[in-house]
């Protein structure tokens, strides 16, 4: 279990309170008002924001002082998600090894990951070379060539199509299904906790809940969630 007990989160002046556990190899939606708190969360989880009090563990495992790198988990953000200067092959080769040449399986490791994200052949071509959808995917590759336990999504397909954002998070859900990861992904969309999140927690009024059943949050919204849907 990913387990955040009694946390504090600061961002600012803004503190976040969680308590609250999610089950290895959920699926979980993170959905709420602007600026309640959604990628602070995240953020805490993924290392980049120190808590206030409490503790995050995996597995039993305290995570809370470990830096970012030294967590089993991987993020994807808004923006920024692959590196401009590097071909699809070094982007995705650096989710192997940050530096050095890779050997033999881990070249091997690097084709297969981009082969299974539908991007066999386009290696050697830069971001800019490549659409939208293609860079979401070799960030994707990135994170398969990890495997890491945790995949941490922050909207990180917001800026594309409703179709190609659709694409996405299918993949997405067939990935952590082969790989068993537990994701959690930020949207603000009530259709992609649908789609590919069984549970959901609503993060408003300065706390994120506990996960509920996502069909049944938005049955019987709470008034938070209400007022957010409109
Ligand atoms: N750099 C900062 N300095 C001070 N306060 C900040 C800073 N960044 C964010 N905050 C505050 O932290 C709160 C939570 O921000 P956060 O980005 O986590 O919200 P969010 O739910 O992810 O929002 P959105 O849906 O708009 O992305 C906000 O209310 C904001 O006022």
């Amino acid at each position: 279990m990913l387990k955040l007990d009694d946390c504090k989160i600061a961002n600012g002046d803004f503190v976040l309170r969680a308590s609250l556990g999610i089950e290895v190899g959920a699926s979980v939606a993170i959905i709420g008002p602007s600026g309640a708190g959604k990628s602070t969360l995240l953020e805490a989880i993924a290392g980049f924001r120190d808590l206030k009090s409490g503790r995050i563990l995996w597995k039993g495992k305290n995570l809370t002082d470990l830096p970012p790198g030294k967590r089993p988990l991987a993020m994807l953000f808004q923006d920024g998600n692959t590196f401009p200067h590097l071909t699809a092959d070094q982007n995705v080769a650096l989710g192997v090894r940050p530096n050095g040449r890779l050997s033999r399986a881990e070249e091997a490791r690097v084709q297969s990951a981009l082969a299974r994200v539908g991007l066999s052949g386009l290696g050697a071509r830069k971001p800019s070379e490549l659409s939208g959808g293609q860079q979401s995917r070799v960030a994707l590759a990135r994170i398969l060539v990890q495997r890491r336990q945790v995949l941490l999504l922050d909207e990180p397909f917001a800026a594309l199509g409703p179709a190609l954002k659709a694409e996405m998070l299918d993949l997405v859900a067939d990935l952590v299904a082969e790989t068993e990861t537990t994701l959690l992904m930020v949207s603000h969309d009530p259709g992609d906790a649908r789609r590919i999140a069984g549970q959901t927690i609503l993060v408003a009024d300065d706390m994120a809940r506990p996960p509920v059943a996502t069909a049944q949050l938005f049955e019987n919204p709470p008034a938070a969630l209400r007022d957010y849907l409109g």
